[in-house]
Parts: structure tokens; C-alpha cells; sequence
């Protein structure tokens, strides 16, 4: 069970995630891809990463633009899952 982070300790996690904001029970991040099959693209292998950790993102998609939200619904809230899950797809956006 992932505990549920303090609000200290998500500052300290987004002081490694630039492209992250918190607000209220999630982390959001935007992107803006070079085109729409390449935005799918990135949703496909967030897709398999979501997967392999049983955590998944809410993900709003519009044309090249993505807008990722985490939180652990379980817990009501944002914990070490989310953080991880956040690092994995800055790398999947920073690897295209
Ligand atoms: C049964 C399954 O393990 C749970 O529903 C998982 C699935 N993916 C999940 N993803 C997220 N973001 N939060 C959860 O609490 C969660 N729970």
C-alpha cells in the first residue's frame, strides 16, 4: 500500500520534475508533440509503463497536445507511485 506524500515531500519530488505542477490531488504535466501520431505514440509506451506498475495516468489528448494527471485514487491522493510514474514518462517524452 503507497502511502500518501506530505506536502514537503512533493515539493522536494517536483523540485526534480520541471515539467510537473501539483494541484490539489495530482501532478499534471503538459506536452506538445510534433504531431498526433506521435502523441499516440508516447501514450502507447506510457501505456505499456502503466502496466508494468499497475499505476495509471488520466490522460487528455487534443490533436499533438497531452495533459497527463496522476494521482493513486486509492488513496485519495499523490504518492511515490505517481512520482515514479511522473519520472517514467518525462523519460519516454525525453527519449522521442
Ligand atoms: C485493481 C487495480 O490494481 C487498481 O485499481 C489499480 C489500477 N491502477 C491505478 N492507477 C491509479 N492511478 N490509482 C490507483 O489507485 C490504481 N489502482
Amino acid at each position: 500500500m503507497a502511502e500518501l506524500l506530505s506536502e514537503q515531500e512533493i515539493s522536494d519530488a517536483l523540485a526534480k520534475l520541471p515539467h510537473w505542477q501539483h494541484k490539489g490531488t495530482t501532478l499534471e504535466r503538459t506536452a506538445e508533440l510534433g504531431s498526433f501520431p506521435q502523441a499516440i505514440q508516447v501514450v502507447n509506451r506510457v501505456a505499456e509503463i502503466a502496466e508494468s506498475v499497475n499505476h495509471h495516468p488520466d490522460i487528455d489528448i487534443r490533436w499533438r497536445k497531452l495533459t497527463f494527471h496522476l494521482s493513486t485514487h486509492s488513496e485519495g491522493g499523490i504518492t511515490r507511485k505517481d512520482v515514479d510514474l511522473a519520472e517514467g514518462i518525462d523519460e519516454v517524452i525525453d527519449a522521442l
